[in-house]
């Protein structure tokens, strides 16, 4: 267990009648971000809500080194910090009002408070806005802010369910960045339904669909598992399809739409480069080519495949 910081064990879930996740069971290690990816209602929410204590489990059990979250969850939340999908912002308070508030309810000793403050507020850089009222910061900023109550008792576990959500792209990269900078000397755990989000964020990751873990691994796995598998080319006039099929590693050539082919390949063919080679020798007047960017749901849809392959593997699994 020491490896660990968290370990979920067989965690099941249902709010009424219907299971919201079912024999969820991964550890966090004690560094670095874990990325709980999954769609819209796959089980993110109700798995990091148990964590953290906010509800209670039908079945199984988590722990926060080695401290049971149901059985003893004063001393589990100490270990903890949670930023929700909301953050839990007082809009009318000054960024120092609010975060001392925080300070407060996690029982930071009165004389300590101060040091804490500028210790978070330097990490989430929100030091220059000490006195802005939260209300006229901007979403980026508020999520910074949102960022730094999660920290400010220095806490071994920081949970962040959807972080960067609403946020534009330029806001996205700086929490992005934050968010790393956090990880480096503590676990981070993060929920996202956005597959470049645990790409760019994320040493390992956990995928849960309906309820259940569909991947565990590291990100360096899972990218190996989920490289494209088709391209699209577009020519100034339609080559002869056959030609293109013939090529080493094509699987499929299908038109998509007027002088656009998706071409479906194996791995490993180097494939790319075969074409736009073909395309010089033949004449093809090749105006683009581009590998297909992989979705969240093609990525489902490849590990259910894998899984019903390869039900011996650790990797996919759908009953841990
Ligand atoms: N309070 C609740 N009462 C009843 N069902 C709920 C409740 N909260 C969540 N659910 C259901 O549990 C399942 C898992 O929801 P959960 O919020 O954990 O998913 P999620 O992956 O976090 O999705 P999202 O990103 O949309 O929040 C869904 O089917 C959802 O409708």
């Amino acid at each position: 267990m020491q490896d660990f910081i968290a370990n979920i064990d067989n965690l099941s879930h249902k709010y009424s009648k219907d299971w919201a996740i079912r024999n969820i069971s991964f550890n966090i290690a004690k560094k670095g971000i874990l990325g709980l990816l999954g769609s819209n209602g796959a089980g993110k929410s109700t798995t990091m809500n148990i964590l953290c204590g906010v509800i209670n489990q039908t079945d199984g059990s988590a722990y926060i080194d080695g401290i049971n979250v149901r059985e003893n969850p004063v001393e589990a939340k100490k270990l903890i910090g949670f930023l929700p999908q909301k953050a839990p912002l007082h809009l009318e308070l000054t960024v120092d009002e609010y975060l001392i508030h925080c300070a407060h309810l996690r029982s930071i000793p009165s004389k300590k408070v101060t040091e804490a403050l500028e210790i978070a507020k330097q990490k989430c850089g929100i030091s220059h806005f000490s006195k802005r009222v939260l209300k006229n910061l901007s979403g980026g900023y508020q999520q910074r802010v949102g960022l730094a109550q999660a920290i400010i008792h220095n806490p071994k576990l920081v949970v962040l369910d959807e972080p960067t959500n609403g946020l534009d792209p330029n806001q996205i990269i700086e929490v992005r960045k934050l968010i790393k900078e956090i990880a480096k000397d503590r676990a981070v755990i993060l929920s996202t339904h956005i597959l470049s989000e645990v790409q760019a964020t994320c040493d390992d990751i956990v995928m849960i669909e309906h309820g259940q873990i569909v991947f565990k691994d590291t990100l360096h796995a899972f990218n190996n598992y989920i490289e494209p598998s088709s391209l699209i080319m577009e020519f100034e006039l339609l080559p002869n399809l056959e030609q293109i099929r013939d090529e080493h590693g094509v699987i499929d050539v299908e038109v998509v739409h007027h002088n656009k082919v998706k071409v479906e390949f194996q791995p490993e063919t180097q494939i790319t480069k075969k074409l736009i080679h073909a395309s010089v020798q033949n004449g093809w007047s090749l105006l683009e080519i581009y590998l297909e960017k992989t979705s969240l749901d093609s990525v489902f849809a490849q590990l259910s495949n894998k899984t019903k392959g390869n039900q011996e593997s650790s990797n996919y699994l759908n009953t841990p």
